[in-house]
């Protein structure tokens, strides 16, 4: 065998063990260059990592492998031969074997398991073309234990463990798989993105199984830790273009953090001397502050007209709310600020009690809130950045109630430049921005007004290593100008790292507390064992 031969069987051979390739794509949004010349290869079998921080352009490039976005150029190849990446479309991706599975809208929490797996897919019918429940329910067992997942076909979704929930979705994208095909791609975005370690840690062993028996897949996650630990491959995008690429031992949190922040792999730092300068700028930090009088307190209605008092936060302190999925935590928050009703507790600040189901009043009572799905419920999509931004201090821009435009811009642009929002312009959409920078946004909205309380949901969720970092310290700097913040998080590492101390929620009750220091397994143990517990 000749030199040549050698080096194209070899080539030949690579080719074979691609699943999936993407070569030289661009996108561009208006003066947005989302990405530029993007090419990957995905090995079959591999755990492939997407990284890259808040707009680098791991959206588009799913949008685009989903076929919902039609890049301005590229190649694409599937199960074999090249393709035009401008002619890829949902249908094309459906038969080539890409599953997309997102951490929200993949299933139905109050359906059952089996009614989960059937949907979209066909119930099992009878003779008469009535729904077989019978059947459904035995082909529902089948594909659960096809894919190793203890939960009965009859169990609501609901009631499952969140990770158990997230394997169902996965069986469900995957459920029509042939195993004697060749196997898909499946897409995993943010898959842990509100699960606490312990779920994180079953759903990670479930992957490396499935991946094990030869199912490629591409995970898509800010999680620096679960990318180290789960992925062989890894592709990160900085600013639209490929910025590293890495394989096996590459793979490390130091490499990782270079590649999506452009330091050299040495400078840890990188991303939070920037964060630091920005603090600095933005508040002056009184660190001699300390804990002053009470700010919040929640005190439940008992049955004999008396009040028990269940939660006290003071004024700059940080107190964690700790609890699963499902345990009332982030209801709590919205109780509190009025955005869900409540009828047996009472909620008081300094200013005086705050009504149930009056957010306006809790807000003029120094509350703000920052929900979980900030998108969904505190964004204004189609008004533009500096809308957004403005939308809590109105009178700050205005004059006898004409808003100031000009004004307006400005103050929005120098929120923009201390949060660090990658955006193109202050007039843009928000829908212009990328998720985590909507989150920054809204985070900036709030955090502009200097509130008594701040209720924080999930504040870094989908928000990038460098964008977390610099969140943190602007809640903590809050804190310290004197803010109460009331935080729930599913990830104890950052309630740790966030809160002097925590309670623990469970059935929408404070259950438990616990004082500080905190640490992430601390804050495990006694959540998990209050479940066990009930
Ligand atoms: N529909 C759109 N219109 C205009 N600009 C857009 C649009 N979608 C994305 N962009 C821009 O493209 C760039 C890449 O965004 P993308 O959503 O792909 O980033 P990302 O890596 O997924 O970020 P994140 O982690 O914050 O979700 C960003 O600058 C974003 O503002």
């Amino acid at each position: 065998m000749n030199e040549q031969t050698a080096t194209n069987l070899t080539e030949v051979e690579r080719a074979r063990r691609v699943a999936l390739a993407v070569q030289d794509v661009s996108k561009t949004y208006g003066a947005t260059r989302a990405l530029d010349r993007v090419s990957l290869e995905v090995t079959g079998g591999a755990i492939h990592g997407l990284m890259g921080g808040n707009g680098s352009g791991k959206s588009t490039l799913i949008k685009m492998l989903a076929g919902v976005v039609t890049p301005d150029e590229g190649r694409l190849s599937l199960k074999g031969g090249w393709i035009d990446a401008r002619s890829h479309t949902p249908a094309r991706a459906k038969a080539s074997g890409l599953h997309f599975v997102h951490q929200q809208n993949s299933t139905f929490p109050d359906l059952t398991v089996a009614e989960n797996l059937a949907l979209g897919r066909g119930f099992e019918s009878t003779a008469v073309k009535s729904i077989n429940w019978h059947a459904q329910k035995a082909r529902a067992r089948q594909v659960l234990d096809r894919f190793e997942i203890d939960v009965a076909a009859d169990a609501h979704l609901v009631r499952l463990s969140p990770a158990a929930q997230m394997m169902v979705a996965i069986a469900r994208a995957l459920q029509d798989q042939d195993d004697t095909d060749e196997r898909g791609v499946l897409v995993l975005d943010e898959p842990t993105a509100s699960l606490p370690k312990h779920e994180v840690d079953v759903l990670l062993t479930a992957l490396r199984r499935y991946a094990a028996d030869g199912q490629t897949i591409i995970y898509v996650s800010h999680r620096l830790e679960e990318v180290t630990a789960i992925t062989n491959e890894v592709t990160v995008l900085r600013n639209g273009c490929v910025a590293s690429r890495l394989t096996g031992a590459e793979i490390s949190h130091d490499t990782l953090v270079a590649g999506i922040t452009g330091s050299s792999p040495s400078s840890k730092q990188g991303g939070s001397r920037r964060s630091n300068d920005v603090i600095a700028s933005r508040v002056h930090l009184s660190q001699s502050a300390g804990f002053r009088e009470t700010a919040l307190t929640l005190s439940r209605r008992t049955p004999n007209g008396t009040t028990d008092e269940r939660l006290l936060v003071r004024a700059g302190e940080i107190v964690g709310i700790a609890g699963l999925l499902g345990s009332g935590r982030s209801r709590m928050l919205k109780q509190i600020f009025g955005a869900t009703p409540r009828d047996d507790f009472d909620v008081t600040v300094r200013s005086g009690t705050v009504p149930p189901s009056d957010m306006r009043t809790a807000m003029k009572r120094g509350l703000a809130f920052v929900p979980e799905n900030r998108l969904r419920e505190a964004a204004l999509p189609e008004l533009s950045i500096a809308e957004n931004l403005s939308i809590t201090s109105l009178s700050e821009h205005s004059r006898v109630g004409w808003i100031r435009p000009a004004r307006e811009r400005k103050a929005a642009q120098r929120l923009i430049n201390e949060f660090g929002v990658r955006a193109p312009s202050t007039r843009a959409p928000l829908t212009a921005l990328s998720g985590g920078n909507q989150q920054k946004v809204i985070l900036a909205r709030w955090l502009q007004r200097r509130p008594d309380v701040l209720l924080l949901d999930e504040p870094t969720q989908g928000v990038d290593i460098g964008a977390r970092n610099e969140i943190h310290e602007l809640v903590r700097a809050a804190a310290s100008a004197g803010t109460a913040v009331l935080v729930v998080s599913s990830d104890f590492g950052e309630l740790a790292a966030l809160a002097q101390r925590a309670v623990v929620v469970s059935g929408g009750e404070v259950v438990d507390s616990v004082d500080g220091p905190l640490t992430e397994d601390i804050l495990n143990d006694i959540v998990y064992a209050q479940e066990k517990a009930l």
